[in-house]
């Protein structure tokens, strides 16, 4: 029984990600390069959540690794959340993606991993495209002040 309920219910991956907002209200995106499962869409800067890792401090290395700039923890809130819904219909683990906005932060974001990146206007990110579970978390931040 309680087998059965683990092999159903395989560990879930937690993935932390942040939405980057400028004071004009544009959110940073970063296109994954060639090679990469995800090559040519967008997404928001991130990755998964380390062992001894909490998810902020996940988050800020992640940051600091993929666009060279320093967050402190207060300045992570947290928005919304995507899992994989319908593990039937995929081979992998499911993935949790947390999204955080943040507005603050030190140095200029540079693309350091071979990533494109750019700065988009909310209403447009809709036509962009992005993997699966990253479309209800741009719906939200486009709801969002
Ligand atoms: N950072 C980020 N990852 C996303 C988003 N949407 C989405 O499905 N993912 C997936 C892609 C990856 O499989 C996973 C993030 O893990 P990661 O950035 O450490 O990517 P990775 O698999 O290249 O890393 P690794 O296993 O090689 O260490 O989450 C998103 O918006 N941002």
């Amino acid at each position: 029984m309680h087998g059965d309920f683990l092999q159903k219910n395989p560990t879930n991956r937690i993935v932390v990600a942040a939405a980057l907002m400028s004071p004009t209200g544009k959110v940073l995106l970063q296109r994954c390069p060639s090679g990469h499962p995800h090559a040519g869409l967008w997404e928001f800067p991130g990755g998964k959540v380390e062992k001894d890792e909490t998810l902020e401090t996940a988050l800020i290395r992640e940051l600091w690794e993929e666009l060279g700039i320093t967050i402190a923890a207060r300045d992570l809130e947290p928005l919304v959340f995507s899992s994989d819904r319908d593990q039937r219909t995929s081979e992998r683990s499911p993935y949790v993606i947390l999204l955080y906005t943040c507005r603050f932060w030190d140095g200029e974001p540079r693309p350091l991993e071979g990533q494109e990146i750019a700065w988009f206007d909310r209403s447009t990110m809709d036509s962009l495209a992005m993997p699966p579970l990253d479309i209800p978390l741009a719906h939200k931040l486009n709801e969002t002040r």
